[in-house]
């Protein structure tokens, strides 16, 4: 079965927007591995506007679950990875000013520098995965560099899904069948959500791992309102 593992950068911004440490983004980690996530994924970015660094070493003391760090290997990221060694590494081509996620990488024109970085962390016994567009040339630039795993893009899946399914999940599909036969493991993520995961998994053959962060926080906003509110009305009662 493919597995989960929940990204928790939503519960960080969720926390700076107060300062202090409500929600405790440590505890919160480990009831969602109590709920029954395979995995937590964090992203820090450059200006921790989420997930801080010292998040990274505190989730690293407690997790029992895979821990996955997703980033641009920047010296600083790159120091952090080797120092907590995670179950798996990541790496993402954003820019220091990126919203979110919004490329793969170019495989190819970034070949000697991925495979520097890969060869550094698979010494340390870290499984590294490459975050690409689902291009069949980008993935056959990653495994020329050495990962063990891709993470496919899934923003172009989620925003085709709703016109046309079958034709929103064809790339990804052709791309997940090249990353096997070069012996790659394949990942995936960004944007996946209740509405469109179904599909997806049973499409793409050999999905070991989808990432997912934004949506499921939001739908469990959602789907624990009703609850809380009539939790709070409960208090107010006479
Ligand atoms: C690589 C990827 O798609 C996710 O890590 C995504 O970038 C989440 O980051 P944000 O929570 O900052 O949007
Ligand atoms: N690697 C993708 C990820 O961790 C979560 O992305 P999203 O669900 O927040 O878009």
């Amino acid at each position: 079965m493919t597995k989960l593992s929940v990204n928790i950068n939503k519960i960080a911004t969720l926390r700076n927007a107060r300062g202090g440490n409500v929600p405790d983004v440590v505890k919160v980690a480990q009831d969602i591995e109590d709920f029954g996530s395979d995995g937590i994924t964090v992203h820090p970015r450059p200006d921790e506007r989420h997930i801080r660094y010292s998040d990274v070493y505190a989730l690293k003391e407690v997790l029992r679950t895979e821990f996955n760090i997703e980033g641009n290997p920047n010296p600083k990221f790159t120091d952090m990875v080797l120092e907590v060694v995670p179950a798996q590494v990541t790496l993402v081509p954003d820019a220091v000013d990126a919203i979110t996620s919004n490329a793969g990488w170019d495989t190819k024109k970034h070949r000697s520098f991925l495979q520097e970085k890969i060869s550094a962390f698979k010494a340390k016994g870290i499984r590294t995965s490459i975050f690409v567009d689902p291009d069949p040339s980008m993935v056959e630039g990653a495994a020329e560099t050495g990962t063990d795993r891709i993470e496919l893009y899934t923003e172009s899946y989620a925003r085709g899904f709703a016109n046309d399914p079958a034709k929103a999940i064809a790339p990804y599909a052709e791309a997940a069948r090249i990353a096997h036969s070069l012996g790659l493991g394949i990942n995936a993520g960004h944007d996946l959500s209740l509405e469109n995961i179904a599909y997806f998994s049973k499409g793409i053959p050999h999905l070991l791992e989808v990432s997912i962060g934004h949506a499921l926080i939001c739908e469990a906003i959602y789907l624990g309102l009703e609850n809380v509110v009539n939790m709070y009305k409960h208090k107010l009662r006479p």
